[in-house]
């Protein structure tokens, strides 16, 4: 009869240790137990002393570079690291200085009479497979498949180095192979060299060339894309830009940890051996193109980690897993149950405590914040560009509330069910303690048993990604700051967070600093709002239709709303011509939103000008930063010299935004990216700050140059993880699911924040631009980059404007009026030669038709270039008379007479407190420099 044995696994779901195996339980023992040999102590002294500096050596490698040092202790093999990395040293310091001894002489003896002249590389062989020991030792086939390389190399170098070393025989003793490829190169290369030498050194030469394909990884397809990103790399270019020229993503190139080239389809290794258990989600894993590692393995990722705080503030308990279980199985039973897990996330009704910042540039409220609807009080400012003049900030009414959040949803029960249900299915010991809801996803926590793999629950990704029926499930693992997974599962009921909720937030209340912007809210629900000065320059970017424009108008909304004229100016971009319209005329403009993008190109330059004028500023003056300038100015504390005219005025902070990027630098990608590099390095302490967005995360358009200068990105989600890379440097964004939903990444901070951009209407965006254009109206600069009046070609001329154009030369320069003339030169049919003149007749280039006779010519040829310039619409719009009134005030204000627009809105308003403003050249002849100061009547 079988003997029964006891189960191999107790419902911890832990193997039981031999050692705890109860000595008098009722489990028989089939075989008499093997006897355990216990090494000596001696022997077990120096294993652990070996170990003990293994994990020394181990630790500080691991923390070089990239750091991996949060590989788990089972996985680390620092031992026989510390093996190969004392042999890489010693046989280095023998064969490379040639100690001379009895032992120097030994080794070398051994290796050199091995494989000769390849003892040389030998080190740097051993160097390298020790540093893989040491910071990889779970990727076990690619270690197996660097080794397999390295020995074909060996082979290979040394049967080559036997062939050039004179192919000395065994006879010549061990002198004289070791001065070649050793007994190992004399063995490979003697059966070939006796065919034939030259077709010896090519086989080996060719063994050569394919283990170095083997230590890379490089499949042979892959080999110019390789050669081509060495080249850049060596060219300084980032090649976690590129996408390969196979057109797979860099994944292909690397893997997450930085650990080396690896070939993202693995799927029949040619080296290696099958997986084991505890391989099974190693980093290699990642490529071999299931999708579930991919997700499951996002938790490798620190900037895709969102950075938290406890739920439950001090003093509230945490419910037990009894507690939960009981509140489950009460709301099973349709019984009204105080929700624990709901308890998770209530805030303690003592008061929020104050929130801690996550950088200086974000401020993230930790805790599910109230609904702010206590309107902000209105700030009147008394401009400093006019004495008399009190400007108010739009009413903080003018943004509606939104939505109440929710804490919790029946949809959010549902998953909470599903997710057990995942747990309960594949036997893992994990429970779901609590989630916190965010407007678009909802972070859930597991917690694991005691001796539960969080690998266990990680490689579940694609389950749960089917049990919750959404595809955009991403794992953290650990959330930080917790010992728990986060799994962030997007809501089927997501809310909208209103701009005027986050302006009206305890985070952005707490500074009335003119640059700070409403962003968003993370995914605990907390209000995040930025500091544009402090980013200084920020990356939006995403594909068409995930935020963007939305994010950019919430960006501008609330500068309006927090900051007057004389703190904050912007110039945009708007290239595509509809994004930004309705912010004309804004009195925050220096300039008409620029359309035209070679005038943009124009503009940055100008932009890079005035940094240049405020830097001599802060260097006369010997301020380091334009906000201590600012300060001792308005303190009276600058002192002009005695005869200088100037009045001194503080900077405002410039703020130009860039809407599509792509489109600047399709025009004049040489000027566009030198601008902005300049601007981006130097511009922050000027107060000048860029924002750059764009649908086309290429490298073509951010390029190295313009990523390596603006260090905070915003991105929403990309059509690729090719763009995440370019926008992030990391995955992460690929996963984001639209309509505002993004990773943000300010300057400093290591992990990415997962917030959901504000939303603004238009209607909000048209109240609050009609006040500011109340208060102050728009004068522009004229030396920005002043965009030509719009063409006004004649809708009669439609699609003859070149041939028209052409006809009105030669009518003007040949002074002869005749319709045969423009059909033989023009090459055009009678018909169409007639239309021409009639077209010439009623601009008054020629006089009425005289029968067969030419026609008159009214234009003498000196008025050519005029005339010409008239029929192309460049001429002076059509009845731009200037009114009179206006005249006199944009005369006044210093505005250039021969630039229109300012003129036109300096017209709107002339009779209530409206002001115009200008940027006028205080008189200080010596300078000039103060052109950003603001003066108002
Ligand atoms: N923060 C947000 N909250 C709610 N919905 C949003 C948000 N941002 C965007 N959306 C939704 O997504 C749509 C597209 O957004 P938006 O126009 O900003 O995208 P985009 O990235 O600028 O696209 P494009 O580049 O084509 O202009 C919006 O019309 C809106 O319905």
């Amino acid at each position: 009869m079988a003997t029964r044995t006891s189960p191999v696994r107790p419902s911890t779901g832990r193997a039981p240790s031999k050692a705890k195996t109860p000595a008098g339980g009722t489990r028989a023992r089939p075989q008499a137990p093997e006897p355990e040999i216990k090494p000596v102590w001696p022997v077990r002294a120096a294993v652990g002393l070996w170990q003990g500096l293994g994990h020394l050596v181990g630790g500080g490698v691991r923390r070089i570079g990239h750091d991996v040092s949060d590989l788990e202790p089972e996985s680390r093999r620092d031992g026989s690291a510390l093996l190969l990395l004392l042999l890489a040293v010693g046989i280095a310091t023998f064969e490379w200085w040639g100690l001379k001894g009895w032992f120097a002489d030994g080794v070398h003896g051994v290796v050199a009479g091995s494989i000769g002249w390849m003892g040389l590389l030998l080190p740097l062989m051993l160097f390298i497979g020790a540093i893989r020991q040491f910071r990889y030792p779970q990727n076990v086939r690619s270690n197996n498949r660097v080794a397999i390389g390295f020995t074909v190399m060996t082979v290979a170098g040394a049967a080559i180095a036997h062939i050039v070393g004179g192919q000395p025989s065994l006879a010549s003793g061990f002198d004289g192979v070791s001065q070649a490829g050793g007994t190992i190169g004399f063995l490979a290369a003697s059966p070939f060299s006796a065919l034939n030498v030259w077709l010896a050194v090519l086989i080996y030469a060719l063994f050569a060339f394919v283990s170095v394909l083997i230590v890379t990884a490089t499949p042979f397809r892959a080999i110019p894309s390789r050669l081509g990103q060495l080249y850049e790399h060596l060219m300084g270019q980032d090649p976690h830009e590129k996408t390969s020229d196979n057109g797979h993503d860099q994944s292909y190139l690397y893997d997450r940890d930085g650990a080396e080239p690896k070939p993202k389809r693995e799927k029949k290794p040619l080296f290696g051996r099958k997986k084991s258990d505890a391989e099974e989600t190693s980093v290699l894993d990642r490529f071999n193109g299931d999708e579930a590692f991919e997700h499951a393995l996002v938790d490798a990722d620190p900037v895709d980690t969102v950075p938290t705080t406890p739920l439950v503030p001090p003093g509230v308990r945490r419910p037990t897993k009894a507690e939960i279980a009981t509140e489950k199985l009460k709301a099973s039973q349709g019984l009204a149950a105080e929700p624990v897990t709901e308890a998770l996330s209530q805030v303690p009704s003592g008061g929020l405590p104050p929130v801690p910042t996550v950088n200086p540039t974000v401020a993230v409220n930790k805790l599910v914040p109230q609904v702010p609807n206590t309107p902000i009080p209105q700030r009147s400012e008394q401009l400093s560009l006019a004495g008399d003049v009190t400007y108010t900030l739009p009413d903080s009414e003018f943004l509606a509330p939104g939505t109440l959040p929710k804490e919790r949803t029946e949809a959010n029960d549902a998953v909470v069910a599903a997710l057990t249900n995942v747990l309960t299915q594949f036997g893992v010991d994990a429970q779901v303690t609590g989630f916190s809801r965010g407007p678009t996803v909802t972070r859930y926590e597991i917690e694991l048993g005691a001796g539960t793999k969080v690998e266990r629950v990680t490689a579940l990704s694609k389950n749960i990604s089917y049990a919750v029926a959404s595809a955009d499930v991403r794992i953290l693992s650990p959330i930080p700051g917790k010992s728990a997974i986060g799994i962030e599962i997007p809501n089927t009921d997501r809310e909208t967070v209103s701009l005027g909720d986050v302006l009206r937030s305890q985070n952005a209340r707490r500074t009335d600093h003119p640059m700070v912007m409403g962003v968003g809210k993370d995914v605990e629900g907390g209000f995040v709002v930025a500091n544009l000065a402090k980013m200084p320059h920020l990356l939006v970017a995403g594909a068409t239709g995930a935020g963007k424009s939305s994010f950019v108008n919430s960006m501008i909304t609330s500068i309006l709303m927090r900051s007057t004229p004389d703190e904050v100016r912007m110039v945009m971009v708007d290239p595509k011509r509809v994004e930004l319209t309705a912010y004309e005329g804004v009195p925050h403009l220096i300039t008409p939103i620029i359309t035209n993008p070679k005038k943009a190109a124009e503009a940055l330059q100008w932009v890079v000008r005035e940094m240049d004028t405020r830097y001599d500023d802060l260097s006369n003056f010997g301020f380091k930063h334009i906000d201590d300038f600012n300060k001792a100015v308005r303190a009276g504390k600058v002192k002009l010299p005695p005869d200088s005219k100037r009045i001194l005025k503080p900077y405002p902070y410039l703020l130009v935004i860039v809407d599509e990027l792509a489109d600047l630098m399709m025009v004049a990608p040489r000027d566009v990216e030198d601008s902005i590099v300049r601007i981006t390095q130097l511009a922050r302490a000027a107060g000048i700050h860029l924002v750059l967005a764009t649908q086309r995360p290429s490298v073509d358009v951010v390029t190295g140059l313009i990523k390596a200068n603006v260090p905070s990105r915003m991105a929403f989600a990309t059509s690729s993880v090719t763009d995440s890379r370019v926008v992030l440097d990391q995955p992460g964004a690929e996963k984001l699911i639209g309509q505002g939903d993004a990773l943000f990444l300010p300057m400093g901070a290591s992990k990415a924040i997962r917030v959901q951009g504000a939303w603004v209407t238009e209607s909000e965006i048209h109240q609050v631009v009609e006040h500011v254009k109340g208060q102050l109206q728009a004068v522009y600069r004229e030396d920005v980059a002043v965009e030509a009046p719009k063409k006004q070609i004649d809708e009669e001329i439609g699609d003859d404007l070149d041939v028209l154009l052409q006809a009105t030369e030669l009518v003007i320069t040949t002074q002869f009026g005749s319709t045969s003339m423009l059909q033989r030169k023009l090459r055009v049919g009678f018909a169409k030669a007639g239309r021409l003149m009639d077209l010439l007749e009623s601009r008054g280039v020629v006089g009425p038709s005289e029968g067969s006779k030419a026609r008159d010519v009214l234009v003498k040829p000196d008025d050519l270039a005029a005339t010409l310039a008239a029929i192309r619409g460049d001429g002076p719009p059509a009845g731009s008379a200037v009114d009179p009134t206006v005249a006199a005030l944009a005369a006044n204000a210093n505005v250039n007479q021969g630039f229109a627009e300012p003129v036109d809105l300096v017209a709107q308003d002339l009779d209530n407190r409206t002001q115009a403003i200008d940027y006028h050249d205080g008189g200080d002849d010596e300078s000039g420099e103060d052109a950003w100061q603001l003066t108002g009547r």
